[in-house]
């Protein structure tokens, strides 16, 4: 049977029609799939309603849903998959395909054994990006838990519209990998966040900020903020691995604290270096670099260069870029009438230098620091993550840390200024009471205390997320396609 056969005789079915059901369901109808859809039942009427003429076949409730299609894919809050799957996996055609879009899969892979019967198959997936960002290139993870091959190609003929690469993992191995790449990931942007919000002061507004990495900072954790704190908490609190790694992140941002504060150079350019060597592989005063192995053929060389043993990420070109792009963002939010900040400050100083020109202040980068620390204590290659499942945001935060550790010098300011410069010594203090504060709310595994913690700090920064998305896309944009 062609693709073209099958798209007759083949109906695809997503349940939760929240924003990634629905990036799902308009991709696959225009792909010419027919696609049933529903949300809750009491939903029923405002989406009949939103979606009228959208070419989508909307439902009533996942029973409907399930009963009629051959590829069913669960979209629902991950907290509620037990539930849902309990209430509608009965309803399951016989012989249809069923699959998760959960960024946690411990609790889909249990609800799916438990609820759905011998005669369905199980192939789930997981695209490595938000409903905003375009999935062509971006990973596309599945899933062949309990299917046969001839199933798993069918999958990828349905899905190959959205032009995503697919990634093949285990449940296991999906939920080891989303730990290291994402949950720590936004532990570390979530307790800038809270650090700042217990500061009482927006970042760019204390002068302290200024500068491509500031930028990358700022941005990525206001697009955080500004997304739904549940698909944070489900991947965090419901991930049995993450609790390992969001804890060691909080202890090396409180070992490296310590050793600043206690005025320890030496130890902590041993621990600092150490890091580096083993994450990046350069040794002490090596300046890191690419090698010039093979260069990317559609980019500027300076920004990707594929080597031997790395890729670059990140350069000052892209840096400049991103100031760039938050000047431009900051404007359009002062024209707009919003004031204008979280994109970085006017144009020109008083001396009529523009901001890239003036001289960076030295940073802690204390949350960089720590995370290279953590990787390194708990043996993760974050590059090994990068063919795997690496999302955008994570390609950012690898970007930036490789950034501040290719150079000696860089680093060694840094670290300086950790242990001398005492203007970073409140936000740092705060940082690590933060830090502290996130792990605890993953160990505890507290839902409630998650969305408390979380929603305290977005509604302090709800007046720039505007601004901080428009940033924050362009950022993403220009790192998050996976290299060649
Ligand atoms: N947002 C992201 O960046 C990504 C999210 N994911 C994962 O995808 C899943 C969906 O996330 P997302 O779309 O962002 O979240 P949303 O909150 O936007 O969507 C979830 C939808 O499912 C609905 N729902 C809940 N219970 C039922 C039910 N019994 N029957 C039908 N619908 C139901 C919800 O309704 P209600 O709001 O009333 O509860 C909501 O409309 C999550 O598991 C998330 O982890 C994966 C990749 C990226
Ligand atoms: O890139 C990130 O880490 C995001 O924040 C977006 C996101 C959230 C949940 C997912 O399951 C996948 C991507």
């Amino acid at each position: 049977m062609t693709t073209q056969d099958e798209k007759e005789v083949i109906e695809v079915g997503i349940i939760g029609m929240g924003d990634m059901g629905k990036l799902y369901a308009h991709t696959l109808q225009r792909a010419g799939w027919k696609v049933n859809v529903c949300d809750r039942p009491e939903n029923y009427k405002s989406l009949s309603q939103e979606l009228k003429g959208s070419g989508l076949n909307v439902l009533k409730d996942g029973h409907q849903v399930s009963r009629q299609s051959d590829y069913i894919i669960y979209s629902v809050e991950a907290a509620f998959i037990d539930s849902v799957v309990a209430q509608y996996g009965p309803s399951t055609k016989v012989g249809a395909i069923v699959a998760g879009q959960t960024s946690v899969k411990a609790p889909e892979k249990e609800a799916f054994e438990k609820y759905l019967a011998d005669d369905v198959h199980i192939l789930s997936c997981h695209s490595m990006h938000g409903p905003t960002i375009d999935p062509t290139d971006q990973p596309l993870i599945l899933i062949q838990h309990r299917a046969p091959d001839e199933k798993l190609r069918l999958v990828e003929r349905i899905m190959s519209c959205f032009k995503s690469r697919y990634v093949y993992l285990t449940y296991d191995e999906h939920d080891r990998v989303t730990a290291n790449t994402q949950a720590v990931t936004h532990a570390a942007f979530l307790s800038m966040g809270t650090a700042w919000k217990c500061s009482n002061q927006y970042p760019w507004d204390s002068g302290l900020y200024r500068g491509g990495i500031e930028m990358v900072k700022i941005n990525i954790c206001l697009r955080i903020y500004s997304n739904k704190w549940h698909v944070y908490a489900g991947l965090a609190l419901l991930n049995p691995s993450a609790k390992i790694q969001v804890t060691q992140y909080a202890q090396s941002s409180t070992d490296l604290f310590k050793l600043m504060v206690a005025e320890k150079e030496e130890e902590l350019i041993k621990r600092v270096f150490e890091a580096r060597k083993g994450i990046f592989g350069w040794e002490d005063e090596e300046e890191g670099e690419g090698g010039g192995q093979r260069r990317s053929s559609n980019r500027d060389a300076s920004e990707v260069i594929i080597t031997r043993r790395k890729p670059i990420l990140m350069s000052d070109k892209l840096l400049d870029r991103f100031n760039f792009a938050a000047r431009k963002a900051a404007q359009l939010q002062a024209a707009n009438g919003h004031g204008g900040g979280a994109g970085g400050e006017e144009d020109h100083d008083g001396e009529g230098r523009r901001e890239e020109e003036k001289p960076q202040p030295p940073n802690s980068h204390l949350s960089l620091l720590a995370i290279v620390d953590c990787w390194h204590i708990l043996g993760i290659d974050p590059y090994a993550h990068l063919d795997l499942a690496a999302t955008p945001i994570f390609r950012v935060w690898i970007g930036v840390c490789e950034y501040l550790f290719r150079s000696p010098v860089r680093l060694r300011e840094s670290i300086r200024a950790a242990l001398y410069d005492h203007d970073f010594r409140s936000d740092d203090t705060e940082f690590i009471v933060a830090a502290r504060g996130w792990a605890q709310a993953v160990q505890f595994g507290n839902f409630e205390l998650y969305q408390q913690r979380f929603e305290e700090t977005s509604t302090f920064f709800e007046p720039r997320f505007e601004e901080a998305n428009i940033v924050g896309s362009e950022m993403l944009k220009v790192v998050a396609v996976p290299s060649p």
